[in-house]
């Protein structure tokens, strides 16, 4: 078996297994590595002064991982910039939102050239490379330049926007054709997938061949949809363990024969949080009889602080969240508790299997480990009510949730009622459907499926001269 080489900007295996981690991409991935031996490299999260290129190399949560520092210029422009003030909210329908600055795209080509210059000596000739998300989309092409001829691969999480959105970048053909340079290219769904070769078909006057095979910018890529998974055995498992156990109780102890909805996100404007809480607010205006019979718990940690509208986001979800429990609470009654703190995955556990509904409503998701978890960690004899957004990549697979249109509070209202009055035999029948569909396709068959297309994929011989 080839040494596998992951490639993604933040590295952060948890030292042991369970332990907690905001963010869906670093849990599946220290899971993934775990079985190989391959080594896990990326930037430190920290800045120095000036760009030095020096590899740090450890052992983390058994994984090898090897780090860079990047320049402060770096994560204004790369990180804070072109990543999460363009890529992010384009890929998520936000084009109010993204912001296009030739800095921004000059720091990301600078990063994706700093990335490669440094993995060049980690590579041998045996090793298949697999490259992670949209900080590093350009970087198979930098690696090529340089004279890497290994296959590598690239997996996007978050969505690929219908042709439409995606031409609205300043850029968008340069960007493309860099993704032309790996040998297969995974989304997590069918849907990105397809808006992927609608581009190049139609906006890149390319072919779509037989066998997911898309030819434009004179060369071809393999193209595929990899849904990504849970870790499911790991996260049964955490349900049980001592943390889960005792928030679990804690939950019920608190909820005071009430019952609770749940929602566990980044605070990210793309998780549809505020459309979530004006639903939420309908559904209490409609149906006052459950008025102190419920509550919303809302779990949203901070992320990318540094980027505007993330404060913003923050702002509109403290006043929005104030005047609904000043409209609707009582003495002894608070209809959403919102908690922005972090909490570890096996807390998380014992929190979810006390919610008799996971309210997961993105306005726009590439998957959506919440709504997996949330399902893994139910109990079997008494299961809980998924209310699941259509525009998460979950609910490709996720059918017997109730699914929604985020965008509607009369639905995500209605819903709400449903859930409510859902008989268990009804809970029990959609949960063991749910759950067979997050135990068999967990984060190892994401993986395994992944690693097998790409080791098959036919290898494209690079045209670029090398440099350096
Ligand atoms: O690293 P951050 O900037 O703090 O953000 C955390 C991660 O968020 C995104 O997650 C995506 O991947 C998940 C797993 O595939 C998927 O379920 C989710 O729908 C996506 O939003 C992001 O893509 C990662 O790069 C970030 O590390
Ligand atoms: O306080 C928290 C909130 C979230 N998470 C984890 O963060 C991940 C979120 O992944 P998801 O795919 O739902 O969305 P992303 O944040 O990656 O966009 C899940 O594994 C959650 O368990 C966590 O560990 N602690």
């Amino acid at each position: 078996m080839s040494r596998l080489i992951v490639i993604s900007n933040r590295v952060n295996p948890p030292a042991e297994a369970g332990q907690g981690s905001a963010g869906g991409l670093a849990m599946a991935l220290a899971a993934a590595l775990r079985e190989s031996s391959g080594v896990w490299f990326g930037w430190s999260g920290e800045t120095t002064e000036l760009f030095t290129g020096q590899l740090s190399v450890r052992r983390i949560g058994g994984v090898t991982v090897a780090l860079i520092d990047l320049e402060d210029q770096d994560r204004q422009e790369y990180y804070n910039g072109y990543a999460n003030k363009t890529l992010w909210p384009l890929f998520h329908y936000r084009m109010d939102l993204a912001a296009y600055e030739r800095s921004f795209s000059a720091g990301y080509e600078r990063v994706n050239e700093r990335f490669a210059q440094t993995v060049l000596p980690l590579i041998e000739p045996d090793d298949i490379i697999w490259v992670q998300d949209y900080h590093l989309l350009m970087l198979a092409r930098e690696l090529r330049k340089r004279g890497v001829k290994n296959r590598i691969g690239f997996f996007l999480h978050i969505p690929w926007p219908a042709r439409r959105v995606f031409t609205t970048l300043p850029g968008h053909a340069e960007l493309a054709e860099a993704l032309f340079h790996y040998d297969l290219l995974g989304f997590q769904t069918e849907d990105h997938r397809d808006a992927f070769s609608d581009y190049a078909v139609h906006s890149a006057g390319g072919v779509l061949h037989e066998g997911g095979v898309v030819e434009a910018f004179g060369r071809k890529v393999r193209i595929g949809a990899f849904p990504i998974g849970i870790d499911t055995p790991e996260f049964v498992a955490a349900v049980q363990s001592e943390p889960a156990r005792e928030h679990f109780t804690r939950m019920r102890d608190s909820l005071a024969g009430r019952r609770m909805i749940l929602g566990v996100d980044r605070l990210d404007y793309s998780k549809g949080l505020e459309e979530r809480f004006l639903a939420y607010e309908q559904f209490l205006a409609d149906n006052p009889d459950q008025h102190e019979k419920l509550f919303l718990l809302q779990i949203a940690t901070s992320t990318r602080g540094e980027v505007e509208a993330y404060q913003d986001i923050r702002a509109k979800l403290d006043t929005v969240s104030g005047r609904i429990n000043g409209e609707f609470a009582s003495v002894d009654w608070v209809p959403i508790r919102y908690v922005n703190r972090a909490y570890r995955r096996d807390e998380l556990a014992g929190v979810y299997r006390a919610a008799h509904i996971g309210l997961v409503t993105p306005l726009r998701d590439g998957m959506n480990l919440v709504a997996k978890e949330y399902v893994a960690a139910q109990d079997p004899a008494d299961p809980g009510v998924l209310i699941l957004s259509e525009f998460a990549g979950a609910a490709e697979q996720m059918k017997e949730a109730l699914i929604v249109n985020p965008f509607s509070r009369e639905d995500v209202a209605e819903a709400i009622k449903r859930g409510l009055a859902m008989p268990r035999e009804e809970r029990l029948r959609r949960w063991e459907s749910l759950m067979h569909g997050v135990a068999t396709q967990d984060v190892a068959a994401w993986r395994d499926s992944f690693v097998e297309a790409l080791t098959g994929a036919p290898a494209e011989a690079p045209t670029l001269q090398p440099v350096g």
